[in-house]
């Protein structure tokens, strides 16, 4: 009796979906993490200018779990609610090469921060990650740049975790290093015994537009499969096509 009460109240802080938005400068390979975590692939030319998120079934501390994942694209004429208001994991990524993407990292963080601290009630968690760390010899970022960078964005109650990966790298590790802030977040979530609401201002607004454009509902991803690709908000406004349909194509 007392385990299915146990089991009851731990189903219902589980989270049974989780919004990760990959976000930051053009070309810091976040198309290409991906394309990898979905496929297993790494593949070399993107079409740059097209936005998609795509979902794919995981089981998580022994919990299935949805995984959407957005895809965004660096750009000033984009809103940024796009993905504010809609992701409980924010992947802020750049370009190990790049001191500039690792300046437009900074400027993300700060948004995030910002949002947070004006508009969002939800927890959520940020992870700082440094990608293409295959091309050592053209680092322009080093490991402890980038450390600093997450804690200075931490709070005692969010701490920003920070990684080096590469989208080439195995698949394994690529998934690991994606499911990192995903794990604190349910982590997070079950000690605080209280999932946050995710009905709220901007994502009622979300969730409407979803309903009433045939946003792939939790139920139909799960009976027709693990991959599938959906549309984030401002596409269901503003159809873009895929990027990795596009790929496949090619
Ligand atoms: N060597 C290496 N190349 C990478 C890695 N990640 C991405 N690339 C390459 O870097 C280029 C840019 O990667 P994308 O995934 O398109 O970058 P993006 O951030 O999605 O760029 P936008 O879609 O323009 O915002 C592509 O040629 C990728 O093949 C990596 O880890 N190692």
């Amino acid at each position: 009796m007392l385990a299915s009460l146990l089991m009851n109240q731990e189903a219902s802080v589980s989270p049974t979906e989780m919004h990760v938005a990959l976000i930051g400068m053009k070309n810091s390979g976040k198309s290409a993490i991906a394309v990898k975590y979905l496929t297993k692939r790494f593949l070399g030319e993107y079409s740059s200018d097209l936005e998609d998120t795509y979902c794919r079934q995981e089981s998580i501390n022994q919990m299935p779990l949805m995984v959407w994942l957005m895809d965004t694209v660096d750009s000033a004429e984009r809103d940024p609610m796009r993905y504010l208001s809609w992701a409980d994991v924010f992947v802020v990524i750049y370009d190990t090469t790049s001191r500039l993407s690792f300046q437009v990292a900074e400027q993300l963080l700060q948004q995030i921060a910002s949002h947070e601290h004006s508009l969002c009630t939800r927890d959520h968690k940020t992870m700082l990650l440094g990608n293409k760390i295959d091309l050592e010899r053209y680092r322009q970022v080093s490991e402890s740049d980038g450390e600093k960078l997450a804690k200075k964005y931490s709070t005692k109650e969010n701490i920003v975790l920070f990684a080096e990966m590469s989208a080439t790298d195995i698949h394994a590790r690529v998934v690991a290093t994606l499911h990192k802030p995903i794990i604190e977040l349910i982590t997070d979530r079950a000690n605080r015994r209280s999932p946050s609401p995710r009905l709220y201002s901007s994502d009622s607004e979300v969730q409407a537009r979803r309903q009433k454009s045939g946003f792939m509902s939790l139920k139909n991803v799960a009976r027709s499969g693990t991959l599938r690709r959906s549309k984030s908000p401002k596409q269901l406004k503003n159809k873009t096509g895929s990027k990795l349909l596009k790929l496949f194509h090619t």
